[in-house]
């Protein structure tokens, strides 16, 4: 799949790129001149009153890209001081030190005043280490005479990769890059060091910013065209019967919640699978929303007979864990998809091999953990800190053959072949109680409309986010579930 705007290119994949870009005739020192003047545009653009631009040089071709920036700044007419390290020989940083006729200070040779800007191009994609102590005590002197940083490429410190600092780490208010994102831009605490992202075109021909790793930012194209669709032949059974098991009396919102956005999600029914206790409560509280009395195992197993049923989630407020195993086996037997959230997942923290070997064959479970969760499903996973979030979630879904939606501020949403997408444009306030619960009823609701699952994760994340502007800041988890738009028709 080829969508190359929302692609996410690791740090070493855009060596490639750029590498490719010369080989086919581009001219390498052009992409360090196009680099460079971006990042001037971009100070003089925000900071129009600067005093004094500082640019901090680095030995390969970020610093290049700095001294590029130093000298049209200087040009322009604002006073520049150009401190940093030699370029390493022979390269296009050296020519542009070169070409720059200010001269290259040690790096501790200024002090800040006030109208100063921080161009910080030490390190971009070529960091592998961290910084040592006199970067660490340059970026305190930075924070603390609280002077703005534009950094270039990637706040230095950062990697691109993780999106987690490798040590001492600049806060930029801005991030000028180049020719794609990369992964450490959208995953936190990344996307927080950058400050503003800028995304700046430098001539590499588009056909080139190709990757073998399948990563991008959460996108409609990635899943428009499997979106359920509605027409003049169908009726409520043909747009999916989706299940909510709901738990006990005093926890039955959750179900409720999850219900709602998976009807609002375009779910022909959708039935609530009450325990008995609770049937009356429930009942309430219910209109479209249709309720089953299930109480154990044998119940469940006599309604899964009737395969009009499509789709399950189960978790939500769900509450007795070795019922939830019991139940889950049962739905996985059907052959059916299932959303695990919550209890769902808590029942199965430290048996997840068993999780696994339920679900074989097509991808049809789909869990929603967050950072909790997740930590209590996959112990291993999450104290790995070589990886990032897109290798946990995708090492994830490999072992349990699902579709992981691994939620946070960068909900990851990664599929057993390796495919993942990051969102990043959720608003802050969908961290609210009853949240999670109205994502798993919105994918259980595109599950049971029979939509890929890994399509299903993407728009349902999207979905959510897009709920949750339309409710605007404050809402409650019930205005995020009445918000939740249902598919466009076509
Ligand atoms: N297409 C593009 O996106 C373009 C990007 N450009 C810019 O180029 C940089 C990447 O340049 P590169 O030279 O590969 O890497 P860096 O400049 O980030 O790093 C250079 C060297 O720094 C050393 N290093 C790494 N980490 C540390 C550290 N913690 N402390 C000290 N030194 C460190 C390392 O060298 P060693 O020999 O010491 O190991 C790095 O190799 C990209 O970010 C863009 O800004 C181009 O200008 C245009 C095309
Ligand atoms: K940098």
């Amino acid at each position: 799949m080829a969508i190359d705007h929302a692609l996410l290119v690791t740090p070493s994949a855009m060596g490639r790129i750029d590498a490719a870009a010369v080989a086919s005739g581009v001219d390498g020192y052009g992409l360090m001149q196009a680099a460079g003047a971006h990042v001037a545009a971009c100070v003089l653009a925000h900071y129009p009153d600067i005093r004094r631009a500082v640019v901090l040089c680095g030995p390969g071709n970020n610093g290049g890209d700095g001294h590029v920036a130093a000298r049209l700044l200087s040009q322009s007419g604002v006073p520049v001081i150009r401190c940093g390290v030699p370029p390493k020989k022979g390269g296009d940083a050296a020519r542009a030190d070169a070409e720059c006729d200010l001269p290259l200070r040690a790096l501790d040779d200024w002090h800040p005043e006030a109208g100063d800007v921080v161009v910080d191009a030490l390190f971009g994609a070529g960091l592998d280490r961290p910084a040592g102590p006199e970067i660490a005590a340059l970026i305190d002197r930075v924070r603390n005479a609280d002077t703005p940083v534009v950094s270039v490429d990637l706040p230095s410190g950062l990697s691109g990769r993780t999106g987690a600092p490798t040590g001492p780490c600049f806060q930029a208010a801005h991030t000028v890059t180049f020719a794609a994102l990369k992964p450490g831009h959208v995953l936190m605490p990344g996307r927080a060091l950058c400050g503003e992202m800028h995304l700046c075109d430098i001539g590499i021909p588009a056909r080139l910013i190709v990757s073998d790793d399948p990563v991008w930012r959460n996108h409609e194209e990635l899943y428009r065209n499997q979106l359920p669709t509605m027409s003049a032949q169908q009726h409520k059974y043909s747009r999916g019967h989706l299940v909510v098991l709901s738990g006990p009396l005093i926890s039955g919102g959750a179900a409720r919640l999850a219900a709602m956005a998976g009807l609002r999600a375009g779910a022909g029914l959708v039935s609530l699978a009450t325990p008995p206790g609770a049937v009356m409560a429930q009942a309430a509280h219910l209109t479209a929303i249709m309720q089953r009395s299930i109480g154990d195992e044998e119940t469940l197993s006599d309604w899964l007979e009737d395969d009009r049923l499509s789709g399950f989630v189960l978790g939500p407020g769900f509450g007795d864990l070795e019922k939830a195993r019991g139940f889950c086996g049962l739905l996985a037997k059907s052959g059916r998809p299932v959303v695990l959230d919550a209890d769902g997942l808590t029942a199965f923290a430290g048996r997840v091999d068993d999780l696994g070997k339920l679900f074989d064959g097509d991808v049809r479970l789909m869990v929603t953990p967050h950072e909790g969760e997740f930590r209590r499903l996959f112990p291993v996973l999450a104290g790995d800190e070589s990886l990032s979030k897109v290798d946990r979630a995708r090492a994830a879904a490999q072992l349990l053959n699902a579709v992981v939606i691994y939620k946070g501020p960068d909900t990851v949403i990664a599929g057993p072949d390796g495919r993942a997408a990051v969102n990043s444009d959720a608003p802050s306030w969908l961290a609210t109680a009853g949240s999670g619960d109205v994502l798993a009823g919105i994918a259980g609701g595109l599950l049971a409309q029979g939509m890929p699952a890994f399509e299903a994760g993407c728009a349902s994340v999207a979905l959510h986010g897009d709920a949750g502007r339309r409710a605007g800041a404050g809402m409650t988890a019930e205005e995020l579930a009445a918000s939740v738009k249902s598919l466009p028709c076509d």
